[in-house]
């Protein structure tokens, strides 16, 4: 009989969470619960908790711990609320965290969980792309393993074992190419919230959705994989494949490309990462090739999506260029979910910010927290001020 192992959840109640929540149901025999986490959704994080009988639930916004206290009265469960309720939480002793908060705020639970040497299943690509030099260093000091879950980068997980460097000769990243990929940059000018949220192959969140819409999702992603895989920078490629079937492929020196497939369901990553290295059922649906026919790959038009141009550049240039224009990105989502600014700004307040703000070398985490607070309130006043 093996033991049961403990996870927690961070960012339950969003897309990524809530998969994992139905993947942890089917599996009670294997994962107990410790700690469930959200921002201001105290209804379904308290359900959630109490569904999984986890040990703790912590909701972000401190101005809501007596509603999440209520919520949870005589149930055992433990509550806690804001930031440093979040990072206490993280170093609770659980086995694996799942690490599904959106956006930078997700650094800091992240960041504690790996200083407890914890298996980390990562979905929060931006803790990556703001501070990967120094949080792939702090999984080393800490011997914690980091598992990805985005889909990509779980696929290049999945088929590099532990290949060297001198090896892999191309990473093949997939996109989608987003709801735009066939339009005009004319027809992209007028596109709504609600066209850009529509993603033609995933249902994720609002934040993500958005991003693979400009691309700057895959511009992410690409920063991720750099921190994540040892490989030059050159050797990673951005390739067009419309249906999100191929996950992504590792092509070696002796000419052999590897794929991961499967259907568009983040239940297969995440189940990877809690299982790993065994694997685990998950009830999603199964490929039909003959149904799906052909699969279609093509070159990303870095014109009518300047954001992948833009995240190279930050990659390239490194420093603090990647939290600067991670920074500028998030408010400027922010910004147009509030239909205050247009799309095809968001790459180009992006641009302007990362111009604006620059680089300085990358020397701290403290350093990260003020660039990102620093790039946030500067992107807020130049929107405004437009
Ligand atoms: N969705 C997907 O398929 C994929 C997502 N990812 C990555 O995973 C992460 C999560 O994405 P997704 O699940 O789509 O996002 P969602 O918006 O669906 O969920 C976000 C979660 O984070 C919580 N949250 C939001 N802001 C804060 C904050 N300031 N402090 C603490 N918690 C917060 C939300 O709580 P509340 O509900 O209370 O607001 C919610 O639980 C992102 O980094 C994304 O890029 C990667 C690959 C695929
Ligand atoms: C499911 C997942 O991992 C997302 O990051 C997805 O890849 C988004 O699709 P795009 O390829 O359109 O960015
Ligand atoms: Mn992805």
């Amino acid at each position: 009989m093996t033991l049961k192992k403990s996870v927690s959840v961070f960012g339950v109640t969003g897309s990524i969470g809530t998969s994992t929540v139905d993947i942890l149901k089917s599996h009670a025999d294997k994962y107990t619960v410790d700690a469930v986490t959200a921002y201001r959704n105290v209804d379904a994080l308290a359900n959630i908790a109490k569904e999984l009988n986890a040990q703790c639930a912590v909701i972000g916004d401190p101005a809501l711990y007596q509603d999440l206290s209520d919520a949870l009265a005589n149930t055992g469960i433990e509550v806690g609320a804001g930031e440093n309720a979040l990072i206490e939480a993280a170093a609770r002793p659980s086995d694996i965290v799942i690490a599904a908060i959106v956006g930078a705020a997700g650094l800091k639970p992240t960041l504690a969980a790996i200083r407890r040497g914890a298996r980390v299943g990562l979905a929060n690509k931006e803790t990556l792309v703001c501070a990967g030099a120094l949080m792939t260093a702090e999984v080393a000091k800490h011997n914690a393993t980091l598992i990805p879950v985005d889909s990509e980068h779980s696929a290049i997980f999945q088929v590099l074992e532990d290949r060297a460097d001198s090896q892999v000769d191309r990473i093949l990243l997939t996109a989608s190419g987003g709801p735009f990929r066939e339009w005009s940059l004319d027809q992209m000018r007028s596109v709504t919230r609600a066209q850009a949220l529509a993603h033609p192959n995933w249902e994720m969140g609002a934040k993500i959705s958005i991003d693979s819409a400009t691309m700057m999702n895959k511009g992410l992603e690409l920063i991720e994989a750099w921190h994540l895989f040892p490989v030059a920078e050159e050797k990673i490629e951005i390739v067009v494949h419309p249906q999100s079937v191929v996950h992504s492929m590792v092509e070696y020196c002796d000419g052999s490309v590897l794929a991961q497939l499967g259907s568009p369901d983040m239940r297969t990553p995440i189940a990877y990462a809690l299982a790993w290295p065994e694997r685990i059922k998950v009830d999603v649906p199964r490929l039909d090739f003959a149904t799906i026919g052909g699969l279609n790959f093509q070159k990303p038009d870095a014109k009518r999506f300047p954001a992948l141009r833009l995240a190279r550049q930050a990659l390239q240039e490194g420093g603090t260029l990647p939290t600067v224009l991670n920074g500028a990105n998030e408010v400027a989502v922010a910004a147009f979910l509030e239909d205050r600014i247009g799309f095809l700004q968001i790459a180009e307040i992006v641009e302007t910010m990362m111009e604006k703000i620059g680089s300085q070398p990358l020397t701290s985490l403290d350093q990260v927290f003020e660039t990102d607070a620093c790039v946030r309130r500067e992107t807020a006043v130049y929107i405004a001020a437009e």
